[in-house]
């Protein structure tokens, strides 16, 4: 237990500093030492939110600790004050004050946080994540109290590797990083964006059961064009521009030479929330040379790709004999677009651009056609087929006929009553995914799913939605989020101790995930299994993705 707990201290740590006992001296030693140390006792221990545990210290905790005197006698388990603490915020009506206890507890108390996220998994992550994590984005000049994470703003260009060493933490195993031009599908959000990587290390540690202290959440501010927020005396930011081409190239540079400088090779650095045009360069830039993965291209494509094969199980058939729609060609349609056919592929053993050919995807000037072609960005090259021009979805959706419809594009209420219609007519179940976050920009809402398509949809989104009544049945949609896999796949690289991400990785993670979809979670229809099982899901993933890995070599 002792050699257990040391693991989880820092490693300049003496071992007689370790969690209990401390050294056995003499009192007035102890205290001078202590003081010195400024750290792991007394007032400064009840600080210290990685160890802080407030009212749960034993009596000889206290009593080692020096912490007599500065807490009240009562001493109350952690089971009580998780209880305590979920009625508290249970009492509060608005999500933005939950989310901001739940930030508060993380800052004061890492152990009951986890405890409490850990415990009620489906009910706090609403609050922690998706959806409310949206709002705590654009409100986070207001709510900001205490700095969570590391920001790295163009005035430290030059100096990011000393900006580095001022984190307290060595042994980093998973950053998370944005530059918070395309938070969820609420736009830029500058510096603000620092909501995101908070929250995915949160689920890193408790969905994937990564240290906290492994996790380090990366603000780059390289300015925003949220004119908005420039104008928001709260903006916590550059007041400036986005830096572009040359210069923002030369940072994100900078910045990923200092990590692998810091940290070694083994560091997974997850890119989350990057707006296009930069993230697939990111991606493909770095892809090589660093252990990075996108999550907003590779973890959708995979959890949507689990989705998928789970639903095959459902329906019966195989994915071969789909044709696949997107509204929105940005990093997760085409992501996913991409990871489909390399499945089908694989199944088939087709060549892959055969399989592409059956995944059609519509931009904001519709259909991707190949009359299109010359203009069209490079990642959206690959999907442009034989057709003829296509302005807007219902046309593409009566001229496709897709089995499958996929929203991607950040846009709400984009899945009409007209094009549910359209695409019920001619499937007896159709597959509809509306991904786009947070609840306010989904293509459609669960209600709207079920009713319009006269509750024969297979339906999923990105944010969680309420189970649906209809017509005397419950229709639970699945929460198709990208929180299925990150924590589990990332878990499954750092372990495997992986340098670089493979596709076939994702393959792996994809099928893990399937592999957990049970008998009962079909019969409500759904296609992924409940989050209450999430820490089993992750171990399985992880296993998964590790031995793949290992089998890549
Ligand atoms: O954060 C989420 O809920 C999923 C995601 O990566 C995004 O929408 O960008
Ligand atoms: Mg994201």
């Amino acid at each position: 237990m002792r050699a257990l707990r040391a693991r989880f201290l820092p490693r300049w740590l003496p071992r007689q500093w370790q969690w209990e006992g401390g050294p056995r001296r003499a009192p007035e030693e102890r205290g001078v030492e202590c003081a010195a140390r400024s750290l792991w006792c007394g007032y400064n221990l009840l600080r210290d939110p990685r160890y802080n545990k407030g009212l749960a210290f034993t009596e000889s905790e206290r009593e080692t600790h020096y912490l007599r005197g500065l807490l009240p006698p009562a001493i109350v388990s952690q089971e009580l004050q998780e209880r305590k603490i979920m009625n508290n915020i249970r009492q509060y009506q608005v999500p933005l004050q939950r989310y901001m206890a739940m930030m508060d507890l993380q800052e004061n108390n890492e152990r009951l946080f986890y405890k409490l996220l850990i415990d009620n998994v489906e009910e706090l992550l609403p609050v922690v994540y998706t959806p409310t994590v949206g709002e705590a984005c654009q409100k986070y000049g207001s709510i900001f109290s205490r700095p969570q994470g590391l920001y790295i703003s163009l005035k430290e260009k030059g100096k990011i590797l000393e900006v580095l060493k001022n984190w307290p933490e060595r042994s980093i195993q998973v950053i998370v990083v944005t530059d918070g031009e395309r938070i969820l599908g609420l736009g830029d959000l500058g510096c603000q964006g620092m909501g995101i990587p908070v929250g995915k290390l949160a689920l890193y540690t408790a969905l994937g059961g990564v240290r906290p202290s492994a996790c380090l959440p990366i603000t780059l501010d390289v300015g925003t064009n949220n004119k908005d927020l420039l104008n928001d005396e709260f903006y916590i930011g550059l007041r400036q521009k986005r830096a572009t081409g040359q210069e923002y190239a030369d940072f994100l540079q900078e910045f990923m030479t200092a990590v692998k400088q810091n940290y070694g090779e083994k560091v997974l650095i997850q890119f989350e929330d990057f707006a296009n045009h930069n993230a697939f360069e990111l991606l493909a830039r770095y892809g090589t040379t660093h252990l990075v993965f996108n999550d907003d291209i590779q973890g959708t494509a995979s959890v949507v790709l689990a989705g998928l094969i789970a639903a095959q199980k459902l329906l019966g058939g195989t994915l071969a004999e789909h044709t696949f729609l997107f509204l929105g060609a940005g990093e997760a349609g085409t992501g996913i677009a991409e990871l489909i056919a390399l499945e089908i592929s694989r199944q088939t053993k087709a060549p892959i651009e055969e399989c592409r050919k059956k995944i059609w995807l519509v931009d904001s000037k519709g259909l991707i056609v190949s009359s299109r072609k010359e203009s069209l960005q490079h990642f959206k090259k690959p999907w442009a087929h034989e057709h003829e021009t296509i302005g807007n979805l219902l046309d593409a959706v009566n001229a496709i006929k897709p089995t499958v419809l996929i929203g991607t594009s950040g846009k709400g209420q984009t899945f009409t009553q007209d094009v549910i219609e359209a695409i019920s007519s001619f499937n007896e179940r159709p597959i509809i995914l509306a991904l786009s976050n947070p609840t306010s920009q989904s293509e459609c809402t669960a209600e709207q799913a079920y009713t319009w398509s006269e509750g024969r949809a297979v339906f999923a989104t990105g944010s969680p939605f309420d189970s649906v009544e209809y017509d005397g049945k419950i229709h639970v949609p699945g929460q198709a989020n990208n929180a299925y896999i990150f924590p589990g796949f990332g878990l499954g690289v750092v372990m495997s101790g992986a340098i670089r991400v493979h596709d076939d990785m994702l393959l792996a993670a994809s099928e893990a995930l399937a592999q957990q979809v049970s008998e009962e979670n079909f019969e409500k229809g759904l296609i992924y299994p409940p989050f209450s099982n999430i820490r089993k899901i992750s171990a399985h993933i992880a296993a998964n993705v590790a031995a793949k890995a290992y089998e890549l070599g």
